[in-house]
């Protein structure tokens, strides 16, 4: 029986002004599973998250939640459906605690005043079901707090709501390796509980450490969708800088 792709779209092409980016881009992703998305820079990958995110909806092309048609022409849109990006820049408030910021817009209230106890709690819920080590308070401001740290209440902050899609865009870009290695338990631990997880990346030792499919653009184009056990890093490798894997051919 096969399953469903939570994300599927097809056909996806982006300009901005004059300059094309995104051309006939393919791009699916699976519950309980780690699609990581790769490619050389400016080969499309933060273009085409911003299509799936609605922060820039594509010009053309299909996109399909859950196996049904959608319109994704906002953040709100994929919020909506369950879709969050992580962006590179996290977009945490520097001078705000942790619970603040993961309730940032949507607080909890008993009457009129703030539910501080069940924020809080939520909050160590979603942090201790996340990461190996804790976070210590929720009470801590975030420009405490190290860059490992910081990724674990972003991508809190993006699974708290029921989601079904999270997108991290190089959530381990800026760090060492022992937070990478946490980071990437945490993104397998969000697989397992049942969540599409797209992850952008250009280590690959961290791709084939814990994605189970692999997404390769090229000057914005797909150029494989393939599982990760049916590729090796040369193979990867040549699809990122040529496009073309000599015996893996073109798999979409
Ligand atoms: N708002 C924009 N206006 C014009 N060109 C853009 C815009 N955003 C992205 N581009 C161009 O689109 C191309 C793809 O950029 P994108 O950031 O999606 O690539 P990327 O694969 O994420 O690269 P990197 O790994 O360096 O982050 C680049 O040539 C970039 O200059």
């Amino acid at each position: 029986m096969s399953v469903t792709p939570v994300l599927d779209l097809r056909g996806i092409d982006k300009s901005f002004g004059s300059v094309k980016v995104l051309h006939d881009v393919a791009f699916t992703a699976y519950p309980g599973e780690v699609t990581a998305l790769v490619g050389d820079n400016g080969a499309g990958k933060t273009t085409l998250v911003k299509c799936i995110g609605g922060i820039h909806p594509p010009d053309s092309g299909e996109y399909r939640f859950a196996g049904a048609p959608v319109r994704v022409g906002s953040p709100r849109d994929a919020a909506a459906l369950g879709i969050e990006v992580v962006h590179q820049d996290l977009a945490l408030c520097e001078n705000l605690d942790i619970v603040e910021n993961l309730f940032l817009g949507r607080e909890r209230r008993r009457g009129v005043a703030l539910d501080e106890d069940a924020m809080e709690e939520m909050a160590r819920t979603a942090l201790s079901g996340l990461s190996v080590r804790t976070v210590g308070s929720v009470r801590q401001r975030i420009s405490t707090l190290s860059g490992g740290q910081r990724q674990t209440v972003a991508i809190a902050r993006a699974v708290l709501w029921d989601s079904r899609v999270v997108v991290l865009d190089e959530p381990a870009a800026a760090l060492g390796i022992a937070q990478t290695q946490q980071v990437l338990e945490i993104v397998r631990r969000l697989a397992d509980r049942g969540l599409a997880v797209v992850l952008i990346s250009h280590n690959m030792n961290d791709v084939f450490a814990v994605s189970d499919r692999i997404a390769a653009l090229y000057l914005g184009r797909t150029v494989a969708q393939v599982r990760t056990a049916d590729v090796t890093h040369r193979q990867v490798v040549e699809l990122i800088t040529s496009g073309v894997s000599g015996d893996l051919g073109r798999r979409r």
